[in-house]
């Protein structure tokens, strides 16, 4: 198997959260980017404020690795119109691949309707584009039962309302990796939550993303059935070394 060409390569730090500058960020980002580029690795995945800078960098190399964004995050509660627009310009800006954060807080409101229009709309919008979307769950956020009712909500609505012959082009991913847990618990891809989502998403694709950061975690998730792994840890994963925390 080669593994790289199930990772996104990824870093979504604000340069408020990493305590660095903007132009600090920038040279983490593009120098990401080079990583994917020199290692084969299918994508990267960084913070919309840097899409079309390392947009411009992937022309500039002639570079085919795939460049997806963030929308919605890691909170997921900006209403629909918000979304929409920091997708919209996303796309403008070069983004191949859209990580949308579900309104998770919504649906464990029960305000499903809610849900259900975030997610029809955003995906037709995306695949009427020509990219790709992910709906991240936050699976730290969910008890079992709401994992199952989430991933089937995004599942139906793929197949009953967008068609089946989009559903390799919605993917159900698992967690941000911001989520923070009252107890300190692992908040991301764990076998357990992934094997709930594999049962339940139908044809569509699971990303595992979250705590990944070994080669042994990751040949497990794939092994499991995901067909796409987002970590912080990607050269560590390609490279078998174990580190811990985030790049
Ligand atoms: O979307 C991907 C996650 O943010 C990656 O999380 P991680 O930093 O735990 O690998």
């Amino acid at each position: 198997m080669n593994i790289n060409q199930y990772l996104d390569s990824t870093y979504l730090k604000t340069p408020e959260q990493a305590g660095i500058s903007n132009s600090d960020t920038l040279d983490i980002v593009h120098k990401l980017a080079q990583e994917a580029i020199d290692n084969e690795i299918y994508a990267v995945m960084i913070r919309p404020d840097y899409v079309r800078s390392v947009r411009e960098l992937l022309n500039e190399k002639k570079s085919n690795v795939v460049l997806g964004t963030v929308i919605g995050f890691p909170e997921g509660t900006y209403d629909l119109n918000e979304k929409l627009r920091e997708a919209q310009k996303a796309i403008a800006d070069g983004a191949d691949e859209l990580d949308f954060v579900i309104n998770y807080e919504a649906f464990k409101k029960g305000d499903i309707d809610k849900v259900k229009e975030e997610v029809e709309t955003a995906t037709s919008i995306v695949l009427r584009e020509g990219k790709l979307v992910k709906w991240i769950i936050e699976t730290a956020a969910l008890t079992d039962d709401q994992i199952v009712g989430i991933t089937q909500l995004i599942r139906d609505i793929v197949t009953k309302k967008i068609g089946e012959e989009n559903t390799s082009k919605v993917f159900v991913k698992s967690s941000t990796g911001f989520y923070k847990t009252e107890n300190g618990e692992p908040n991301g891809a764990n076998e357990h939550v992934i094997k709930l989502m594999l049962e339940n998403a139908g044809l569509l694709p699971v990303k595992a993303s979250g705590g990944v950061r070994t080669t042994e975690e990751a040949k497990k998730m794939i092994d499991l059935g995901v067909k796409r792994i987002g970590t912080s840890s990607a050269l560590a994963i390609i490279q078998g070394k174990e580190i811990s925390g985030n790049y």
